[in-house]
């Protein structure tokens, strides 16, 4: 084990993770899926659907501990853990500010988040209660949220999907701000190649269930420079090391 400040990595080692029904059916979902997130690195979990990548991020989030294998989170100077879902989950009868704030560790509770709500564009909604926001404005809060406690991890659950292309968009722009302001270990599910090959410096792929790495493909062209060309590339060269994965199975590359 590292002494917490060092550059532990994200370090998953799960040797089985098996769904039973109280009928007695049986199901693996995952079996042996091992990888590594570097700290700071941005890492996407890719792979068909129904693989088992929400029951993946559920075992790291601790909400399922009926699995063999371990696994080790990052550390930094809090070892907190922050997770964005595809549902914002906002306190409804609390404003924007405070579904922010609620977050905060007590040593937080004074900490200036002009900065963060400035870099989300949710300066003028601080005030504003989640009934009378947008879907894509309630994710925004949701990512405010998560960055806001600083955290050693952040994991994120398909953010992107049911908003429209152009919000997605705008969403996942913001997010690249405020996390390359503040790099931090992160791991995101997505269907989308594209996306992952937007945001991220290393694609996890995994197989089909059960689920394990199928391979690996690592971005280490900066993110500022990845020009829709360079981004046709990527594609291209996503598509070259994994003939395998059609058109549209996992989002449009
Ligand atoms: N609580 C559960 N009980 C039984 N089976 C489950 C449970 N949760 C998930 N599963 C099954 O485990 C498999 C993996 O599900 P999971 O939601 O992790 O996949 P996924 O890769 O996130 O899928 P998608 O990309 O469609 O969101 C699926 O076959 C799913 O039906």
């Amino acid at each position: 084990m590292q002494p917490v400040g060092a550059a532990a990595p994200l370090r998953v080692d799960i040797a089985e993770k098996t769904f039973r029904s109280s009928e007695g059916v049986s199901m693996t979902a995952l079996k042996d899926l091992a990888f590594e997130v570097r700290r700071d690195e941005f890492a996407c979990l890719v792979g068909p659907s129904g693989c088992g990548k929400t029951t993946t991020l559920r075992i790291l989030l601790g909400l399922d501990t009926d699995f063999t294998g371990s696994f080790q989170l990052p550390r930094n100077e809090s070892s907190r853990i922050a997770a964005v879902f595809q549902e914002p989950i906002l306190l409804p009868w609390r404003t924007v500010e405070q579904n922010v704030r609620l977050a905060l560790p007590k040593d937080m509770r004074d900490t200036d988040l002009t900065p963060l709500f400035d870099s989300l564009g949710l300066s003028q909604m601080r005030s504003l209660y989640p009934s009378e926001l947008s879907l894509g404005l309630a994710r925004r809060v949701a990512v405010a949220r998560a960055f806001a406690i600083e955290p050693a991890m952040l994991f994120l659950d398909e953010p992107f999907v049911s908003l429209d292309e152009q919000t997605a968009e705008r969403l996942r722009y913001l997010v690249l701000a405020v996390w390359s302001a503040r790099p931090t270990t992160a791991l995101m599910v997505t269907h989308n190649v594209r996306e992952a090959l937007m945001l991220s410096d290393r694609i996890i792929l995994l197989s089909a269930r059960p689920a394990h790495v199928q391979g690996y493909f690592d971005i280490r062209i900066p993110r500022e420079s990845r020009s829709p060309q360079v981004m046709s590339d990527l594609a291209r060269s996503f598509r070259q090391k994994f003939p395998g994965i059609m058109r549209g199975e996992l989002g449009q590359p």
